[in-house]
C-alpha cells in the first residue's frame, strides 16, 4: 500500500487500499449525511431489499438521512429500527415509542462520498456501521424487505487482493460470498471487503449514468496506516 493524494472531499491519515476509473471526479455543491448499518450474526448478514424510492430494486444495509438535529449516531439507530418495523413510532414526532424494530450495539465502521451524475448537485457522505449481534424482531415494512445471506469473513489482506484483481475489469463483482453484488449498488463490492473483515476504511465513489443507468466512473478506498509492528 502507498499513501497518495487523497480525492476531494477526503479527509484525514490514509493509505490507498483500491483505486480506478478514469473519469476528472465529479463536482458537487454541499453535502448531506446518511447512515447504512449492516447487522452480523454468526456466519450471515443481514440485508434488505429495497421495495421503494431511491435504490429500489437494490440490496442494502438499513439506513437513510440523518435528520436537522440528530448525529449520525443517533440516525443509525433510528433508521435501522424504522427500516424493519412498521410499528416503529419515531420520538422526534413526540409520540410514544412502541418496543419494535430492533436494537443493535452499531459501530461507526466506514465513510464514503457517493455522487452521480446526473443527479443531485450534493453529494451523499455515507456513514456506515456494524454490529455482531441484534435484538427485536424483523419485520418486512412497506421500505424494506429483510433478509440474511450467508458469509465468510475474508483476512482483510485476501478480500482486498481478490477485489483488487478483479476491480479493473468491472464486468463482474467478485464471488466473496452469497451476497447478491449483482442486485447491489454497483461499487459495493468494492467496499464490502473493509466491512466484512472488520476494518475501518474511508473512500469515493463517483457514478455517471449510461443510458438510465448508473455506472461507476471512478473510485478511492483507503484505510489507516497500518503500525509497521503489527
Ligand atoms: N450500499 C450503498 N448504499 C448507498 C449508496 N449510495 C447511497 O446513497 N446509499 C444509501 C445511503 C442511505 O442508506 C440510502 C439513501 O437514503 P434514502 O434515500 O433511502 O433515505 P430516505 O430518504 O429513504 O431516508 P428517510 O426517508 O428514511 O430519511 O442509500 C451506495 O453506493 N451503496
Amino acid at each position: 500500500m502507498s499513501s497518495t493524494i487523497l480525492p476531494p472531499g477526503l479527509q484525514g491519515d490514509l493509505q490507498e487500499v483500491i483505486s480506478g476509473g478514469s473519469t476528472d471526479w465529479l463536482d458537487y455543491q454541499f453535502v448531506k449525511f446518511y447512515t447504512n448499518a449492516y447487522i452480523f450474526q454468526d456466519d450471515k448478514l443481514l440485508l434488505g431489499y429495497k421495495k421503494r424510492g431511491f435504490g429500489v430494486g437494490k440490496y442494502n444495509g438499513f439506513g437513510g438521512k440523518v435528520d436537522p438535529g440528530e448525529t449520525p449516531d443517533q440516525a443509525a439507530v433510528r433508521e435501522l429500527k424504522a427500516s424493519v418495523s412498521n410499528r416503529y413510532i419515531n420520538k422526534r414526532l413526540k409520540r410514544t415509542q412502541e418496543e419494535a424494530g430492533i436494537d443493535a450495539p452499531l459501530q461507526h465502521c466506514g465513510t464514503f462520498l457517493f455522487v452521480m451524475k446526473p443527479g443531485p448537485e450534493w453529494a451523499f457522505q455515507i456513514e456506515l456501521y456494524r454490529a455482531d449481534t441484534y435484538s427485536g424482531t424483523l419485520e418486512e415494512t412497506d421500505e424494506m424487505r429483510p433478509q440474511w445471506f450467508s458469509v465468510s469473513p475474508p483476512s482483510l489482506d485476501s478480500a482486498v487482493a481478490e477485489v483488487a484483481s478483479k476491480a479493473e475489469e468491472l464486468s463482474e463483482a467478485p464471488a466473496l460470498s452469497s451476497i447478491p453484488f449483482a442486485s447491489m449498488w454497483e461499487g459495493d463490492y468494492l467496499w464490502f471487503p473493509f466491512l466484512l473483515s472488520n476494518q475501518h476504511f474511508t473512500g469515493r465513489v463517483d457514478f455517471e449514468e449510461v443510458d438510465g443507468v448508473p455506472r461507476l466512473a471512478r473510485w478511492w478506498f483507503g484505510v489507516p496506516p497500518r503500525n509497521p509492528t503489527d
